[in-house]
């Protein structure tokens, strides 16, 4: 039975479900070190911000097959470092959102209407009402940098409030950002302008300290800023200072550059600093929707199925799998072929979409089909994870084409390798109930099924070549299931493919060879 390592809390909805085909250990608050020490025994981790998935980490995870992130933000994973290992990463893209959205609009009301502070006075035994006079945010304007999922709640339920709406997202259209209300605008052109600034954006190189002593130095005296995506996005020491030197008027965050939050200037600040323990995506509901979500997709990967939201597998969602999968077996059955028949190391390889399939994303086709070439070398470390990070660092080039026009079959996939040994190509498509077949090797035209193991032979069309290769065959004892020509002009060269009921065994490829007319012969495993 597999086993799962939970280390940070999570809903017991997930557990159970976990539970349905694993061992699950519940781990939490694990040192580093001592999560270096037992994680070799986990088939998956599963995880909210709580755990820093390092590099060391995943490389002692040697029987890792998926890390599952319950929540949103995944900068807590080396997620480079678990593709190159091949361990899927997933998370769960909305499960949270309301609850962060409904957050950073908590922190808003809070920060305008000083409730955390006089809340506290009140329980202190004041009755103070000249303090915490507070500001409406009616009619005021709401900078929402980052129109995801949150800030696209989060700028909804401010529209509803009567606020005037900008939004900072150079990958959100104009048209996107006018259907939630927001006139799309220039980080700074936000920053001078509103009187709130609200943060949805994921956390990386580009975006860390994006709010810095510069950027808050364009904010007007009057405006607050929220922070409930990652710590780290604003530089925490200029925004205290800002707030403390009364350049702006306040600042609300959930969370830290670092976490859980130590010593800091931000502590000291009063009513105008509002700080809460990373509290955006716990709710209930959240926890239960992303504990479910997560908990599902780790049961499916450790069941063999695919995960509906892997991070680091390109192109490849829950509706393209869904529509290519018989496209990508057949694309991994002729990376298997062409790679097998290359024999030596490939350099290049040409994925080329034809009919039908010319008009689908290409990118699973080709991760599906290097995963098939890649086989041979690696085995089962070779995955939809890292084929392409494998295929780069073994040097193999992919070109990509498309041939709408080709109208043997109604979409067709050809494959064409080139390596040290030579060129060659295969091609398929899927026939009746979706069969795979082979429609053309290395320019000859045949339709055969692939079967488990297979010869195929480059040999000149000619009379009784076909019943030597035969004999030769069944005097080692070897059952040929089917056997098909393919040629292009009468005793021309043709190619033969057969299927054997077992491997051939060794030493009779080079005996194939020698019967006469027979150029090429090979051996495939599929
Ligand atoms: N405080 C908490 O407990 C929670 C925090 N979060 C954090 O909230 C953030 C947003 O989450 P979602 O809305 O679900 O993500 P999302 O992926 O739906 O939206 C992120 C948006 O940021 C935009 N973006 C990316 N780079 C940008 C850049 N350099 N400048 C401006 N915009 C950029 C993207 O185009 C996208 O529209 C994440 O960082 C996540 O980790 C999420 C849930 C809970
Ligand atoms: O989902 C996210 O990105 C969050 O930040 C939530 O973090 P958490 O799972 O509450 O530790």
């Amino acid at each position: 039975m597999s086993k799962v390592l939970v280390s940070d809390p999570i809903d017991q909805a997930g557990i159970d479900i976990l539970s349905q085909v694993a061992t699950v250990d519940v781990n939490t608050g694990l040192k580093p070190a001592e999560l270096i020490e037992i994680i070799g025994q986990y088939d998956a981790l599963m995880i909210r911000s709580g755990t820093r998935v390092t590099q060391e980490i995943i490389e002692a995870g040697t029987q890792l097959k998926i890390i599952g992130r319950a929540g949103v933000g995944v900068d807590n994973v080396d997620v480079p470092a678990a593709t190159r290992r091949g361990i899927v990463v997933v998370n769960s893209p909305e499960g949270n959102t309301i609850a962060a959205a409904e957050h950073a609009l908590a922190m808003m009301l809070s920060l305008s209407r000083h409730i955390p502070d006089a809340n506290a006075s009140v329980k202190r035994g004041e009755w103070d009402r000249k303090t915490f006079v507070g500001a409406e945010v009616y009619k005021k304007t709401l900078g929402v940098v980052g129109l995801g999922k949150i800030g696209s709640h989060v700028a909804t339920v401010a529209k509803a409030m009567g606020m005037k709406l900008l939004a900072y997202d150079p990958f959100i259209s104009t048209e996107r950002a006018e259907q939630i209300g927001c006139q799309l605008v220039d980080l700074d052109l936000l920053m001078q302008q509103s009187d709130y600034i609200t943060l949805h954006i994921p956390k990386t190189p580009e975006t860390t300290h994006i709010i810095n002593a510069t950027t808050l130095a364009k904010m007007k005296p009057t405006a607050r800023i929220i922070n409930c995506a990652r710590g780290g996005i604003i530089d925490e020491a200029a925004l205290a200072a800002a707030v403390k030197e009364g350049k702006i008027a306040g600042a609300a965050l959930d969370v830290f550059e670092s976490e859980p939050l130590g010593e800091s200037d931000l502590r000291a600040i009063g009513k105008d600093i509002i700080l809460t323990p990373h509290l955006g995506a716990s709710t209930t509901e959240a926890q239960v929707n992303v504990a479910i979500d997560v908990a599902e997709q780790i049961r499916d990967v450790l069941l063999g199925l695919p995960a509906r939201s892997a991070v680091n597998i390109p192109g490849l969602g829950p509706d393209v799998l869904e529509e290519l999968k018989p496209y990508m077996q057949l694309a991994e059955t002729l990376g298997k072929l062409v790679g097998q028949l290359a024999g030596g190391r490939v350099e290049l390889l040409t994925v080329r979409l034809q009919g039908e399939l010319a008009t689908n994303k290409s990118q699973p086709l080709v991760i599906a089909s290097l995963k098939g070439l890649l086989h041979q070398a690696l085995r089962e470390r070779v995955n939809y994870v890292n084929a392409n990070i494998e295929a780069k660092e073994r040097g193999i080039r992919v070109i990509e084409t498309r041939d709408a026009s080709a109208r043997d079959y109604a979409g067709s996939l050809r494959l064409e390798a080139t390596g040290t040994l030579g060129t060659h190509s295969v091609t398929g498509a899927l026939l009746g109930d979706k069969e795979i077949h082979l429609t053309d090797v290395d320019g000859f035209p045949i339709n055969v099924p692939p079967s488990k193991y297979m010869v195929f032979t480059l040999h000149r069309d000619m009379p009784g070549i076909i019943g030597k290769l035969g004999s030769l065959l069944g005097s080692f004892n070897v059952n040929i299931a089917s056997m098909q020509v393919g040629r292009k002009i009468v005793r021309g060269d043709a190619v033969m493919a057969l299927s054997i009921d077992d491997p051939l065994p060794d030493g009779i490829l080079a005996e194939i060879t020698k019967v006469p007319g027979i150029r090429d012969a090979y051996t495939v495993t599929l």
